[in-house]
């Protein structure tokens, strides 16, 4: 299959993507269609936790490719010289791979404790609800290379620290981070500072 075959496959798809969009909801913008489709779950995982829901941003293919479009847009605007995307489990693996492959670079993944082979740099981290440890390949990044980090959501920033902990020890350069939904009462933007944070939806 020649290259050209996927780039008219993709400006078929991407056709097919803004007509059911103009067809589904006419007058609501991309940001308030991702908006009304994330879910509240209150008292999940456990009591006082509202868990916000992306499955049905994964679902309507029109509302996944605006949050990636959202953020291609940002990366190209603002870390132009990006070399990788690096993407947390399990979440960030949903939009990283797809952001990265817009972009033309690679993309890496942060994972949970044991789940990579070869050798590693791991770091420990706390969760709103509970605590983990996060890994990357030794050879993911190298010195210098200019990343940006991406999850699904922001809420304490204790993960999205461990990562650019390991992308520290790695001496990898983090651009900033990307999210798709923040939680502003929880200040997981400070506790990236310096690090930029870049979030679709905030609550
Ligand atoms: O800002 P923080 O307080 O660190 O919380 C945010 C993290 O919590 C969730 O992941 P979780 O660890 O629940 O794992 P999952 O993606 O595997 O469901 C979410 O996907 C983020 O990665
Ligand atoms: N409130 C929340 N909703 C969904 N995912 C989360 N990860 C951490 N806090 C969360």
């Amino acid at each position: 299959m020649d290259r050209l075959y996927h780039v008219r496959m993709r400006s078929k798809r991407d056709q097919e993507v803004s007509m059911r969009r103009m067809a589904e909801s006419e007058g609501e913008s991309d940001l308030e269609l991702i908006t009304r489709l994330i879910r509240p779950f209150p008292d999940f995982p456990s009591k006082g936790i509202v868990f916000r829901d992306i499955c049905p941003v994964l679902k309507n293919p029109a509302a996944l490719a605006a949050v990636i479009d959202l953020f291609e847009q940002h990366v190209r605007q603002t870390h132009p010289l990006v070399d990788l995307v690096v993407g947390i489990d399990a979440r960030g693996f949903l939009f990283g791979p797809l952001l990265a492959q817009r972009l033309g670079v690679g993309f890496v993944m942060v994972r949970k404790k044991g789940k990579l082979p070869g050798p590693r740099v791991s770091v420990g981290y706390t969760l709103e609800y509970g605590t983990a440890e996060a890994e990357i390949q030794e050879d993911a990044v190298s010195a210098g290379q200019k990343v940006v980090l991406i999850d699904d959501l922001l809420a304490t920033g204790g993960t999205l620290f461990a990562a650019c902990e390991l992308m520290k020890q790695r001496r990898a350069d983090v651009l900033g981070c990307l999210v798709v939904v923040e939680l502003n009462d929880l200040s997981g933007a400070d506790k990236l500072k310096p690090h930029s944070v870049f979030s679709l939806v905030r609550y």
